[in-house]
């Protein structure tokens, strides 16, 4: 094996050879305490298979539809009895769609997360049959695995393993965004204009002038954060993590004994080279917005998803970190020693999310679910005469 011959598996010395710069010799050519990470790098783009591109079916993400409608369609399908003990147990706002208008239950939890799901559904209404839906506005997804009875439910944000949740891209995409005061007083703003104005805000930080420093903002809404703040409260030059309020703040108890920190805009995040991702009570909106800073992605355990996630990559869109944080020095180490590679994973996930996460994309994949769902429906609905008709705000 030619490539075997470049570098001594005892010592990790590498040597030259004569020929040729091959793809895996530009991971071997540092450090050799770094190579483990520049192996890991190397394997995950042999095996990386990018998606078509221009990509008109949404193709990049229809494997996670295809996952999350598998349990249903090996039951035979989703029974009025299943569908109707959901709705009595109350998980989620029922809405139906019959001869192509959009009927709702009237009662929403979340009124703006349901208006910016409603936008989805109204936009390609023309096109979708018959079928009822049970849509979860809460963060949480409501079919845990544990309960041995799978509710036909869909949710923004669910784990593969502890959820039978089936995913619909998150209102946020629209509207219903949390509310960060005083940045997004209203919530954090439609996906599309972010794209623009981030993608923007990142020329005026080239990699070369963005600060070597790893960096987080946001509330604690969930502990496993901790130990990057704390580290960060140890070691200022080497990350900026810092606690923000959110509406459930009361005493500096909330932000870990500290005061809050300054919210900062998503737009200036893009000064810092590495930048965090953390779930939250589920998986985190910041997400696809750091990959629009053109830095690198640092995205910590694998568990919480949405329905673009198992599309990105680890070590080809971003750098996994352990949930637990244990290896969270050696990586931000390892990306300010190997600034070549941190930038090229930094442009891989931007060009994925530019090119895959568009909202056309986000639309394709409502409409690809939901007439896939609708063909899993072992009824026909009947309209329910006490339901409003649900109608696009601006048309
Ligand atoms: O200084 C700041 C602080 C926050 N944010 C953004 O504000 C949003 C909210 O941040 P945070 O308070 O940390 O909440 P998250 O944990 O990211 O998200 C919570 O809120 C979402 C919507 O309610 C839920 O879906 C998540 O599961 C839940 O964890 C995120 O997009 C952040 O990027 C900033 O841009 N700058």
């Amino acid at each position: 094996n030619s490539d075997e011959a470049y570098c001594d598996k005892d010592t990790g010395a590498c040597e030259e050879n004569g020929t040729e710069q091959t793809e895996k010799d530009k991971y071997r050519e540092v450090d050799p305490h770094w190579q483990k990470y520049l192996d890991k790098i190397h394997q995950a783009m042999e095996n990386y298979k990018p998606c078509p591109n221009p990509d008109k079916k949404c193709s990049c993400h229809s494997s996670v539809i295809t996952h999350d409608l598998k349990l249903w369609k090996d039951r035979g399908g989703i029974t009025k009895e299943e569908f109707d003990r959901t709705l009595e147990q109350d998980k989620g706002t029922h809405y139906q769609i019959i001869d192509h208008k959009l009927y709702r239950q009237d009662r929403c939890m979340f009124p703006a997360r349901c208006s910016g799901v409603e936008h989805f559904i109204l936009e390609i209404i023309d096109d979708l049959p018959d079928m009822e839906m049970i849509i979860n506005v809460r963060d949480w997804p409501q079919s845990p695995m544990y309960q041995r009875e799978p509710r036909p439910v869909m949710s923004f944000s669910k784990t593969f393993n502890e959820h039978w949740d089936i995913m619909y891209p998150a209102w946020t995409f629209w509207e219903g965004g949390p509310a960060v005061w005083p940045l997004f007083p209203t919530g954090l703003g439609r996906w599309d204009l972010m794209r623009d104005s981030i993608t923007k805000a990142n020329e005026d930080w080239p990699w070369e002038k963005k600060e070597d420093k790893a960096f987080f903002r946001g509330s604690r809404t969930s502990a496993e954060r901790d130990p990057l703040v704390l580290l960060s409260r140890a070691e200022p030059e080497l990350v900026d993590a810092q606690y923000t309020k959110n509406q459930a703040w009361k005493s500096d108890k909330d932000t870990l004994g500290m005061p809050a920190a300054t919210e900062i805009k998503l737009e200036d995040h893009c000064q810092y080279k590495y930048l965090f991702n953390f779930r939250g009570v589920a998986a985190s909106f910041r997400y696809k917005h750091l990959f629009l800073c053109r830095s690198t992605v640092f995205h910590v355990g694998e568990g919480w998803l949405e329905f673009f996630y198992p599309a990105l990559k680890p070590w080809v869109h971003y750098i996994p970190v352990s949930q637990d944080l244990k290896d969270v020095r050696e990586l931000i180490e390892f990306a300010k020693a190997n600034q070549g590679v941190a930038k090229e994973i930094a442009e891989r996930g931007f060009q994925f999310i530019w090119d895959h996460l568009r909202q056309e994309d986000v639309q394709c994949y409502w409409k690809k679910l939901l007439k896939k769902y609708a063909k899993l429906l072992k009824f026909t609905p009947t309209r329910r005469k006490e339901y409003k008709q649900m109608k696009p705000k601006n048309r």
